[in-house]
């Protein structure tokens, strides 16, 4: 399971935002388990210490962030120690390992180690040596990695501030890792006790998980901070236990009341947000699509045009729909992929299959996503090379999934699939964005394949219509065809 969905399972398992901090600090420790002697002891208290904390905590917390450098400090024994902390801490809550690391020429075989060895989920890193340097980490498809980007040491502010407080690095490093990779593999790390910072993060990154450090400080306001830091979906923000709650003789109960602290709060977010004030200030449905955000911003960036336009067919409809251009958008290109990965994910196939030009960006992106092969058709054979008429490799018999865009009357899809069969390939499912509708899945299921639609032009047209994006005239547009 990739990342992602294991810190989302945990959050939804456990209803919390929680994560905690495994430090085998001996200045950290507990006075109860005092006098710690020689190093060999002092490790073992240590190691009580962490599987009070685990076990405490396993039904509550959404990840654990072990800190390599307090394991570090404890020579051979640490790395022991290290390797007993990974092995108790439960499958099913991710591990982020908190190493910022930020040597380039170590991190091939550092993200090695880490990934495939000591099997960690995510680690932090320093963005200073820039994407060189996180690359080697981000090949790992079903690992993350978080970028720091601020943290809340006074003297940082020189850096972190530079030039100017209105337009400061730490965001420039927000805006820069944001290109490095998708949410689901890339969050930040940000260290504040400021509403104010963590705005201005969340502004800039409405999309990235924020692993939220040092903001327990004496007069912080968890409510101000949370509001701030929270995404839209009162989710995305990482809190960590504090720490002095840690060596508490009741942290369980201690984690419960802040859990409901920290729920009361997202469930006030989440409220708020179905007023549709906070995201949609122009918009507000008594029945809301459920991908009412997607349509409208698809509609927005020009996905759905107006005029006279001739299709492919011959025909002439009153609009068109172009689909190319999400790949101009990654938020919404990441949202497509998100809404085809969730139909995918229910299908049986060995290899996806874009249909050119249009949907091959669609069916990369999900063959990187669901780290399954991709393939396409050509549409025209090439006079020279290999003239191969499927790109990619592929054994005859495999199953393969269709990718495309939109069915306007299925051929371009139905043409595709016929010459993946032909080489030897079964093709039982042709999974589209956008259904024209008008009888093309069952032309389609008379041909032997079962067409899915994540979303059909009427939903689309309805949801527009209702949001007041388009007029009456451009609504019947639609069904004149
Ligand atoms: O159901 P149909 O009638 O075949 O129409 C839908 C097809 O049309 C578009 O591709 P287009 O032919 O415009 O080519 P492109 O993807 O190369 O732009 C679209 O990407 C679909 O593949
Ligand atoms: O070829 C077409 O008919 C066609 C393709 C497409 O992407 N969108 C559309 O409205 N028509």
């Amino acid at each position: 399971m990739n990342f992602f969905d294991k810190l989302n399972g945990a959050i939804a398992r456990n209803q919390s935002l929680l994560f905690v901090g495994l430090d085998p600090n001996v200045e950290m420790l507990p006075s109860r388990y005092y006098p710690p002697g020689d190093i060999d002891s002092i490790t073992n208290i240590l190691w009580d210490w962490l599987q009070v904390i685990i076990s405490q905590t396993a039904d509550q917390v959404c990840a654990y962030k072990p800190t390599l450098g307090f394991y570090q400090a404890l020579g051979i024994h640490g790395l022991e120690l290290l390797q007993l902390t990974l092995a108790a801490i439960p499958a099913d809550i991710p591990i982020i390992l908190d190493a910022k690391h930020s040597d380039i020429n170590t991190s091939t075989i550092f993200a090695k180690t880490v990934f495939e060895q000591w099997q960690v989920d995510a680690i932090t890193v320093s963005p200073y040596a820039g994407q060189d340097h996180v690359a080697p980490f981000l090949v790992y498809p079903d690992k993350a990695v978080f970028v720091l980007c601020r943290t809340s040491n006074p003297a940082a502010i020189a850096l972190q501030e530079y030039p100017t407080t209105e337009s400061p690095l730490y965001l420039q490093v927000v805006k820069e890792a944001k290109n490095w990779a998708t949410p689901e593999q890339l969050g930040l790390e940000v260290g504040t006790t400021s509403p104010e910072v963590l705005a201005r993060i969340r502004e800039v990154a409405p999309e990235r998980v924020i692993l939220a450090r040092s903001i327990w400080s004496e007069g912080s306001n968890l409510s101000n901070i949370l509001t701030a830091g929270l995404n839209v979906n009162g989710d995305g923000l990482l809190i960590p236990v504090p720490q002095d709650m840690l060596g508490s003789d009741n942290l369980s109960e201690q984690i419960q009341s802040l859990n409901q602290e920290i729920n009361q709060t997202r469930n006030k977010i989440i409220e708020d947000a179905s007023t549709c004030s906070v995201w949609l200030p122009n918009v507000c449905l008594v029945n809301q699509h459920p991908y009412l955000d997607l349509i409208l911003q698809l509609y927005d960036i020009g996905c759905i045009m107006f005029g006279e336009f001739v299709q492919a067919s011959g025909a002439t409809f009153p609009y068109y729909i172009d689909l190319r251009k999400i790949i101009s958008n990654p938020q919404i290109f990441h949202q497509i992929l998100n809404a085809y990965a969730d139909v995918l994910k229910d299908l049986k196939f060995d290899r996806i299959a874009g249909i050119p030009y249009g949907s091959l960006p669609t069916a990369t992106g999900l063959s990187l996503r669901l780290n399954r092969p991709m393939i396409f058709p050509r549409k025209e054979v090439k006079a020279h090379g290999s003239r191969r008429v499927i790109e990619g490799n592929f054994e005859p018999g495999e199953t393969v999934v269709v990718v495309d865009d939109i069915l306007i009357s299925g051929k371009s899809a139905m043409e595709g699939a016929e010459k993946l069969k032909s080489a030897g390939l079964k093709v039982n499912d042709i999974v589209v964005f956008m259904d024209h509708e008008q009888g093309v899945k069952d032309r389609l299921r008379a041909n032997g394949y079962r067409a899915i639609a994540i979303l059909t032009i009427s939903e689309i047209t309805q949801t527009l219509y209702e949001a007041g994006r388009i007029n009456e005239e451009q609504y019947r547009a639609f069904d004149e065809v």
